[in-house]
């Protein structure tokens, strides 16, 4: 097994805590409470501004033109439909960005930072995937979508051949830049797969409990 088969299998108890969460549940059966979904969106705003940012550092650091390509033109797709799918949510929902992030949002921005500030590729990468890849096992669901956009388009940008291509694309990449690491590299991206795994369970958890 490569290096992401690996951190799946070492992460996966959190891992299958987080797909199987009760939001991503109530997402698909189109129940989720709209205060649930629009704090949780409203703090996936903020990720989203990082987010882009560490996808232009992985852009910045590729050694390779193709991945670097592949990785741009995701950029784009975020900027670009993700970004219009949050307007359109949060306008629905009355709801904005908030300048403060919860403390489960303040640890993915310093975690995606810290990332993104190392200008390794292999770090950016990892991080990259954790969150592509973790939202594509909970979207690729066999069952009916939810009838209402609203639900149904937030499983969609995560779901799909092209999104499906776009994660098998980061964990080749991350495969090889960590097969070709050195230990200590190697040593970082464990950490940051493992811290990402934590906070991806954590930021479901955190749409509930603030909702008191
Ligand atoms: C917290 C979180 N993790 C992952 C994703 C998918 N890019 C997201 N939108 N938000």
């Amino acid at each position: 097994m490569g290096f992401a088969d690996d951190m799946r299998v070492a992460t996966a108890a959190t891992w299958e805590a987080a797909v199987g969460h009760r939001f991503v549940d109530e997402l698909w059966a189109g129940t989720v409470d709209d205060a649930v979904l629009a704090r949780y969106l409203a703090q996936d705003a903020l990720f989203l501004d990082r987010f882009v940012a560490l996808l232009g550092e992985a852009v910045a650091s590729a050694d390779r033109t193709a991945p670097r390509l592949a990785i741009a033109r995701q950029l784009g797709l975020v900027a670009g439909d993700e970004n219009d799918y949050f307007d359109r949510a949060l306008a629905r929902l009355g709801a904005t960005a908030p300048t403060d992030p919860l403390p489960a949002t303040r640890g993915f921005l310093d975690l995606m930072d810290e990332a993104r500030r190392s200008t390794s590729y292999g770090d950016a990468l990892t991080v990259l995937l954790v969150a592509e890849w973790l939202y594509l096992d909970w979207a690729s669901h066999p069952g009916a979508a939810p009838d209402d956009w609203l639900h149904r388009e937030w499983i969609d940008l995560h779901r799909g051949p092209a999104f499906t291509a776009w994660v098998d694309l980061l964990r080749s990449e991350t495969d090889r830049v960590a097969g070709d690491a050195d230990r200590t590299t190697r040593e970082r991206m464990t950490e940051l797969f493992t811290r990402a795994v934590d906070l991806e369970l954590v930021f479901f958890d955190a749409a509930y409990a603030a909702a008191g």
